[in-house]
């Protein structure tokens, strides 16, 4: 598809203004976080209609969080159930709870400030009746005030989607690898690969966009494809795995910061090591303390007035003379 010239003029140049603006991390508390507009679905929207990449992250507590919403470059905050994995240390992402995930949530909703703040449903939080579901999803904006939630699935959602989205409550899709899943699917398998699968997922998109995503992401998948559905479709499409032409991209927290030390799929790339930076400043602690390095007793240490300090010496020998 051919854009006309001024959008694209229009694109790069809000693109470049948003990367020079965070080209380095300002010194001391953040003055401008809370006076940043509000990320909302219409500017995502936005967003994918002038060709501006959407940007997501993961976030799982308050610190993350606060890092996430450090620059205005940053356009959602995902409280992924990678949470299970990444934070928490299970072995797959159908082992966490609904609590647990309300409980991180919470904690990230606390530390955000303008990226929207979707979180992940967790497994098995979905499956039963509507009813059940629905509850769960009210729990998750109330509880955390989170603002949206996603949904792994296809067509069988598209119920759930709907009754969601009617009630207020945005739903973002997950198509293509669902983690969730991993069993039923044999493993954590790049999606849509032949005609059938292939056409399969365009339609999923097709009918989840129908009934109400207001956004999907497409997990593992080729890039054609990715390219494909987010052209074929009007809502923005974040891609993991999905290639370059999606209108937006996000990784896991510990994938792109380095602190995952587990498997690192095709599509990660690490933009920071924060398990060197970490390792090192818990050395660098260790050896301070062996070494008595640490602390100073000038910088490091309080006093006490030496006047009274003498008195409680003359009162400790006191009460020794008399004990003896
Ligand atoms: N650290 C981390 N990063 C993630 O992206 C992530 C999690 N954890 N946990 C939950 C799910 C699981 N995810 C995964 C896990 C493994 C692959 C993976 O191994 N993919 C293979 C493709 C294999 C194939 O189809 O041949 C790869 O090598 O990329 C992909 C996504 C994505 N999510
Ligand atoms: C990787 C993203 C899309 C996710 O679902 C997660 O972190 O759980
Ligand atoms: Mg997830």
């Amino acid at each position: 598809m051919s854009w006309p010239y001024f959008v694209r003029v229009t694109s790069r140049t809000i693109r470049r203004q948003r990367r020079w603006m965070s080209v380095r991390p300002k010194e001391g508390p953040d003055e401008d976080a809370q006076s940043r507009p509000k990320v909302t679905i219409q500017t995502l929207q936005a967003l994918k209609e002038s060709r501006v990449p959407i940007t997501m992250l993961t976030a799982y507590d308050y610190p993350t969080a606060v890092s996430c919403s450090s620059t205005p470059s940053i356009d959602i905050t995902l409280v992924g159930d990678s949470l299970a994995q990444v934070c928490l240390g299970y072995k797959s992402t159908t082992q966490l709870t609904l609590d647990e995930m309300i409980h991180h949530a919470k904690a990230v909703s606390r530390g955000t400030t303008h990226p929207f703040l979707v979180a992940d449903m967790p497994f098995g939080s979905y499956s039963g009746s509507m009813d059940d579901a629905v509850n769960n999803a009210v729990r998750m904006v109330r509880e955390s005030q989170i603002e949206a939630v996603k949904l792994e699935g296809g067509e069988e959602i598209a119920d759930l989607v709907r009754r969601l989205t009617s009630i207020g409550i945005p739903v973002m899709a997950h198509i293509g690898l669902m983690p969730q899943r991993h069993v039923a699917l044999s493993g954590y398998k790049v999606q849509g690969r032949n005609v059938a699968s292939a056409k399969a997922l365009v339609r999923t998109a097709s009918v989840l966009e129908e009934a109400g995503a207001f956004s999907m992401v497409l997990e593992a998948v080729p890039k054609e494809l990715g390219r494909y559905i987010t052209e074929k479709i009007a809502v923005p499409t974040i891609g993991i795995g999905a290639g370059p032409w999606t209108n937006g991209q996000v990784l896991v927290w510990d994938d792109a910061m380095g602190t995952w030390l587990g498997h690192k799929a095709k599509f990660v790339r690490r933009f920071a090591n924060l398990q060197i930076a970490r390792e090192t400043g818990v050395q660098s602690f260790a050896n301070a303390v062996k070494d008595g390095s640490f602390p100073d007793p000038q910088r490091e240490s309080y006093t006490i007035d030496p006047a009274e300090w003498a008195r409680f010496m003359e009162d400790v020998a006191i009460d020794s003379d008399g004990e003896a």
